[in-house]
This record gives structure tokens, C-alpha cells and sequence, in this order.
């Protein structure tokens, strides 16, 4: 069921539904003159991993930072398993029951890599570990409920050896890791994945679809990613944006051969033989990041 009838309409039966975790509907963000998004709308079912694609300045991370809270709509709402939320800042998220991961990664360099992802765990610790550092007696047994846990997700992500290193020390895909373990540990219901593959090789990119399909049963994901290869191999449904609209919805085969997607996209000269959207189609357009200003002056409000 789809929160959103052919015509763009609300759907409200669909809306209410169960079977929606996150909905963004008519979302417009406008940037001084700049229409950043224009009535865009997104759900993100129980279980699915959703991801968002388009080409540079299309919306996608305006689109991730009003469904983290960081940027406010200017219309559209956002409705969280059927509750609409107003307001939304990034702080009210965990109690929610969503975690997110940033490009940049904010992790803590003076404390090690377990106390940065026990840090990510205010959802469930009573006192909380930043109780803990400061000694109040009554955290000592959710400390260790809290330290256990999060020594169980660095074993899920394979980095339970780099526990008591600094988070300084360690190579970037290792720091991505441990940041996307500092989401888990709150065991959220819906994980914000904002561009996650950035910086990886090929194979660190092929562990990172496995850890993310690994999830999956657990938790929903919005996957905000320009790598095509890893948004077709994890994703059950993809929103694709560009100069700030929704141009296509659907499966990765039914995005992979939307005419207006391949457009976006530059068409055919970035499309594999079997008529695939290209992995690096941004990559081999020199003028797309111009475009960016071209579609300024199309978005001016
Ligand atoms: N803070 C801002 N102030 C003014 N304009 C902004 C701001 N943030 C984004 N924009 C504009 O909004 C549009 C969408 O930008 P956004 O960063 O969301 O796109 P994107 O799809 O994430 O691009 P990329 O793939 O290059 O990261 C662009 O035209 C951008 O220039």
C-alpha cells in the first residue's frame, strides 16, 4: 500500500496504516529563493531498506536532514508509524526509536571506540553512560548491561578487536563502522544511512551490503547513496530525485529502466549494456556538479 495516490494526493488510510514506518509527505524546503525539495514524499516500510538516489543537487541530503530534524520544512509533514511529529530536531530522534549515521562520522577522539558507541545508547540506559562517567551509583548495572551491549554490535560489525583503541588510530572504513555501531546499540526501528559507502573500496563496499541486508530484518533503513551498484543490491524500493522532485518510485527494476531516471542520469551514454543506471554516473559528468547552479536558477521560489 502506498501513502500516495497516483495524483501526489494523500492517501490517509494509508497514512494510518501499520505497515508505514516513516512517511514524508509534501515536503518543500525552500533555501532563501532556492526550492530544495518541492512537495516530496517518501514512506519507508517495516523491514525495507528504501534507498534515495538522484544526481548532485537533486535534494537527497536536504531530503535525510529534515528526516533526521536538522532542516525544517517549509511544508509537508512527517509522520513516524502514525503519528505525525512536529518540529522534529535531531535530539528527539532516539526517543523515537531512530538512529542515524553522517558523512562526517562525530566520533569522540579522546574516549575509546566501546565509550563512542555506549555513548549512542541514551534509548534504553536508565542513567545513561554519561551518568556513568560522571559515577552516580545507580548506573552500575546498567553500565554493564550497556557495555555488554555494545561490545555485541562491535562483534556483529566485526571490530570488537579495536574496542579500547582510539577512534584517531584507526583507518576510515573502521571509523564508519564503529559510527554505524554507535547508531545500533540503541536497537533503533529505523536507521538514516547518509551516503554509508563513501570512501570504501569495492570490497568494503560489498561487507557493507552485507551488513546492511543483515539488518534489515531487525530494522527499516532510509540509504541515502550515490553508489548504484550497493543502492540496487540492498534496497527493496528507491525514491529518485532530481532538481529537487520526485521523478520515479518503485523496485530497483523498475527504477533501473524509468526513462525519467535514466535521463537524470545522462541518458544513455552512462548505462551499462543491459540498459543499468552506471555506479559513477556523476563521476563521468563534468558538468553535472555545474548543473547545480543551473537548477538554481530553475528552483528560484
Ligand atoms: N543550506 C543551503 N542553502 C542554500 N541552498 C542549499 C543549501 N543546502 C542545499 N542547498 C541547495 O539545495 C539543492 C539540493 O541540495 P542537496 O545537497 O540536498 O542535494 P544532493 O542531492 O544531496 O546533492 P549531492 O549529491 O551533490 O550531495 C541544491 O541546489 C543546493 O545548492
Amino acid at each position: 500500500m502506498s501513502a500516495f495516490a497516483p495524483d501526489g494526493a494523500p492517501d490517509r488510510a494509508a497514512l494510518a496504516s501499520p505497515t508505514t514506518m516513516l512517511t514524508l509527505q509534501d515536503i518543500t524546503v525552500r533555501f532563501g529563493g532556492i526550492v530544495a525539495l518541492d512537495s516530496v514524499g517518501l514512506e519507508v516500510r517495516p523491514s525495507e531498506v528504501h534507498g534515495v538516489i538522484g544526481p548532485n543537487g537533486a535534494g537527497k541530503t536536504t531530503l535525510f536532514n529534515v528526516a533526521c530534524g536538522f532542516v525544517q520544512p517549509s511544508s509537508g509533514t512527517i509522520t513516524w508509524k502514525g503519528e505525525q511529529l512536529n518540529g522534529l530536531r535531531p535530539h528527539h530522534l532516539a526517543r523515537h526509536g531512530i538512529a542515524r549515521t553522517l558523512q562526517g562520522l562525530g566520533l569522540f577522539d579522546g574516549i575509546s571506540v566501546l565509550e563512542n558507541v555506549m555513548v549512542g545508547a541514551d534509548r534504553h540506559g536508565r542513567a545513561g553512560f554519561w551518568s556513568g562517567l560522571l559515577a552516580i551509583p545507580r548506573s552500575t548495572g546498567d553500565e554493564k548491561a550497556l557495555r555488554e551491549r555494545s561490545l555485541d554490535v562491535l562483534c556483529e560489525l566485526d571490530i570488537e578487536g579495536y574496542a579500547d583503541r582510539s577512534p584517531a588510530s584507526l583507518p576510515y572504513p573502521i571509523r564508519k563502522r564503529v559510527a554505524l555501531a554507535r547508531a545500533l546499540v540503541s536497537e533503533p526501528e529505523l536507521l538514516l544511512l547518509d551516503e554509508p559507502a563513501s570512501g570504501l573500496s569495492e570490497s568494503e563496499m560489498a561487507e557493507l551490503g552485507d551488513i546492511i541486508l543483515g539488518l534489515s530484518d531487525r530494522v527499516s533503513v532510509m540509504l541515502v547513496e550515490h553508489h548504484m551498484d550497493l543502492v540496487m543490491r540492498v534496497c527493496s524500493r528507491i525514491t529518485v530525485l532530481d532538481f529537487g522532485r520526485v521523478i520515479a518510485r518503485g523496485t530497483p527494476d523498475e527504477v533501473r529502466e524509468d526513462p525519467a531516471v535514466l535521463a537524470a542520469y545522462l541518458g544513455n551514454e552512462v548505462t551499462h549494456d543491459d540498459g543499468g543506471i552506471d555506479d559513477d554516473a556523476d563521476d563521468r559528468d563534468p558538468n553535472r556538479s555545474l548543473d547545480r547552479d543551473d537548477a538554481n536558477g530553475d528552483r528560484r521560489a
